[in-house]
């Protein structure tokens, strides 16, 4: 597994939001302007905390930096190349290689195994399955969980279960994670103990984590925090 500098330094730009925005068609003919301006630079190894009222846009937010949704305006760069004029499968390429994605429920496949759950995203990249089993392995020993390999989901607890996505984000080596209330369906005590686990591997491995949470004890723990306040993503 190769290992990052460890915290944030200049020049290593991974992910640019530049002047984003973003507005939905509402029932009355008008649109709702949900992000009306959002800039952020984001580089290896850290990690930021993404804030905001309820439906003040932090999920609209990730899903257009990690380029499942496109905005109405703005530029995303990942690595320093420009997105938005990219056809569909050059944007599937992208995120498949350079993104990894955690959200509030696991969706984990509930018939695999832990270890297959963190082989398949490999191969479905084209590795063969005895070339992704040491890096699952390796991650999910990273995770806490070497003795639960074989385990389906349903036979986990929800931070265990919570451990494996994080790992299957991880699986392909991404340089970006994306996570949308990684913590947020865990109790005080199994949240404190993954966001640990995960600040560990997310300044280890060098990777540039955003990441949306309600949680201000969990966001004050982070390199810094964002708030998006009135459709404007400020610093925090
Ligand atoms: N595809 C869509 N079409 C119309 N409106 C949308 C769409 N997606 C999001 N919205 C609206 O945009 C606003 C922001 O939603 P979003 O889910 O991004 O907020 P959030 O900050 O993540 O909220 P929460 O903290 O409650 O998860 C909401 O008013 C939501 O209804």
């Amino acid at each position: 597994m190769s290992r990052g500098s460890g915290h944030a330094q200049n020049g290593n730009v991974v992910l640019e939001l530049k002047d984003i925005r973003q507005s939905f068609p509402q029932a009355d003919g008008g649109r709702l302007e949900v992000i009306r301006h959002a800039d952020l630079t984001l580089r290896r190894g850290e990690m930021v905390a993404l804030i905001g009222p309820s439906g003040s846009g932090k999920s609209t937010l990730l899903h257009i930096a990690g380029m499942l949704e496109k905005p109405s305006g703005g530029e995303i760069l990942v690595d320093g190349q420009a997105t938005a004029a990219l056809g569909d499968d050059a944007r599937t390429r992208i995120r498949r290689e350079k993104m990894g994605f955690v959200y509030q429920y696991h969706h984990l496949l509930p018939e695999f195994s832990a270890l297959e759950n963190v082989v398949i995203p490999q191969m479905i990249a084209g590795e063969t399955r005895r070339a992704a089993e040491p890096r699952a392995r390796e991650l999910l020993e990273r995770v806490g969980l070497g003795q639960r390999l074989g385990h389906r989901p349903g036979k986990l607890s929800g931070g265990e279960q919570q451990r494996v996505a994080i790992a299957r984000a991880l699986a392909n080596a991404p340089g970006i994670l994306l996570a949308d209330e990684p913590t947020g369906n865990l109790d005080h005590h199994t949240s404190d103990a993954v966001f640990r686990m995960l600040s560990d591997l997310v300044h280890d491995l060098g990777v540039a984590a955003l990441i949306a949470t309600h949680n201000l004890d969990i966001a004050q723990k982070m390199d810094r925090a964002v708030t998006l306040r009135d459709g404007e993503l400020v610093t925090a």
